[in-house]
């Protein structure tokens, strides 16, 4: 079932799951129904990401401004049966990790410090939970293991994971292999290789009964803490405890080399191209090119509503696009009101919001004759605003009755809105287009 939802693309399905506080979906309500007991998280992000080559470590690699970390501590935040959500860090990255948490509003992280490898990592992490620190962090029931640098984790999976967990000791995602594993020499011939199809990549997250992967650290070697990679196989060893396995999907791969973040940044930027607002007044004219644009964004999901205020705050929490139409003359006061919307229920904290000014020319002057002063007021308010993640976008058309090119100038129209949704660039912010 988990493989049918991701077989046709490699992003989340649902982007509310990704994207939104989602305590209340339907996997939320089901969560806080069947999670009747205390669940927490470690997420280990000590490692210095050798293998990506870039001075910072990845977990702190932004991603339309905001570090990897954060997504992942969201994924977690968001759900309401989840509790504390510990994170740990090298020493040197702890203020940094402090600075995070309060620019992007984690409010259930608790920090504390790294070790030298993984293992001793997610040990420490394990360790907050029985410390005396002042307010003490409450032991769980069960706690989910996650490594920082795989941001996109859904709820379903995590539900599986937990109350597997709490079932069977211990439960793991794992995916088929890519590539097929093989033994080699010390002389680097082939010594022998593995069937498969019989084995699977262990992933994360990794759910364990707190009691006993706490045991099982107690106890593990030196040698695992140096060099083993595996928590479940600790379970296993230390414990007796065999771990459910769970197929989850593609998307639960770890950040690893640059090219990760480049597909990370795709996925997401993806998952926020799949809906969209459109504002259109009520002038007929307008309301036709946003019914003609609703068609056209056809692999959006998109509303159309005549205005930004109060009574369509649904609407505008729904998504982070939108189409703002207004016609020549009507004055641009709706834009700044939903600017400052923005700004003061914090819409654009998690995501850049982008803002698509469409300007409807219906006087016969070509639109680059009018209006400077508008254009300025533009030009500057996209400047101010995009340092509050709000990226502003104009576009202007001109009515035309002459039915062909006025398919036309939609066409270009929908294709400048679709190419400037999907690729969040601020350093476009500002720019009058013209369809
Ligand atoms: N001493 C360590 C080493 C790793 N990790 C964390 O364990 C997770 C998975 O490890 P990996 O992908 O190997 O991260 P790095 O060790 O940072 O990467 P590399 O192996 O390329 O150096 C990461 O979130 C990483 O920050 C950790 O908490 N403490
Ligand atoms: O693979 C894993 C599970 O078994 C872990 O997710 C982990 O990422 C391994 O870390 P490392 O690459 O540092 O060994």
């Amino acid at each position: 079932m988990q493989q049918e939802r991701y077989s046709s693309s490699d992003r989340p399905l649902d982007p509310g799951s990704l994207l939104e506080c989602d305590a209340e979906g339907s996997a939320g309500r089901l969560g806080c129904a069947a999670v009747d007991f205390p669940v927490a998280v470690v997420l280990p992000a000590g490692g210095c990401g050798e293998r990506m080559g870039l001075p910072t470590p990845k977990q702190f690699c932004t991603i339309l401004n905001r570090p990897l970390i954060s997504y992942t501590i969201q994924a977690f935040e968001r759900l309401s049966w989840i509790g504390t959500v510990v994170v740990v860090v090298a020493k040197e990255n702890h203020d940094l990790m402090l600075n995070i948490v309060q620019k992007f509003n984690h409010t259930k992280v608790k920090v504390v410090h790294g070790g030298t490898t993984r293992h001793r990592s997610i040990f420490n992490g394990l360790q907050a939970f029985s410390d005396t620190t002042d307010p003490p962090t409450p032991k769980p029931k069960v706690v989910i293991i996650h490594d920082a640098v795989r941001p996109f984790v859904e709820e379903d999976l995590l539900l599986k994971i937990t109350l597997a967990a709490k079932e069977q000791g211990a439960s793991g995602a794992v995916r088929p292999l890519v590539s097929t594993v093989i033994a080699t020499t010390s002389e680097g011939y082939l010594d022998h290789s593995l069937e498969r199809a019989k084995y699977r990549a262990s992933e994360m997250p990794q759910g364990f009964l707190y009691d006993i992967i706490f045991q099982a650290y107690q106890r593990c070697s030196e040698f695992d803490f140096e060099f083993g990679t595996e928590c479940l196989h600790l379970a296993l060893q230390y414990c007796g405890t065999n771990a459910k396995l769970i197929e989850g999907p593609p998307t639960l791969w770890k950040v690893t080399y640059k090219r990760d973040l480049a597909a990370a940044e795709a996925i997401i930027k993806e998952t926020l191209s799949m809906s969209a607002c459109i504002i259109a007044g009520a002038e007929a004219e307008a309301v036709d090119l946003a019914k003609t644009l609703q068609k056209n964004l056809n692999m959006m999901e998109t509303d159309v509503i005549p205005c930004a205020k109060e009574s369509n705050a649904e609407y505008l929490s729904k998504t982070r696009n939108f189409i703002h139409i207004s016609t020549t003359g009507s004055n641009f006061s709706e834009v700044l009101d939903m600017v400052k919307r923005f700004e003061n229920t914090d819409h654009a904290r998690l995501y850049p919001v982008v803002i698509v000014w469409v300007q409807l020319n219906m006087t016969k002057q070509s639109v680059d004759s009018q209006g400077t002063d508008e254009r300025t007021v533009f030009k500057t308010l996209a400047s101010e605003i995009v340092q509050g993640n709000v990226l502003l976008y104009g576009i202007q058309i001109d009515h035309s009755k002459v039915p062909e090119q006025w398919e036309r100038s939609v066409e270009r129209l929908t294709q400048i809105t679709v190419a400037l949704i999907r690729d969040r660039n601020a350093a476009l912010t500002g720019q009058l287009l013209h369809a």
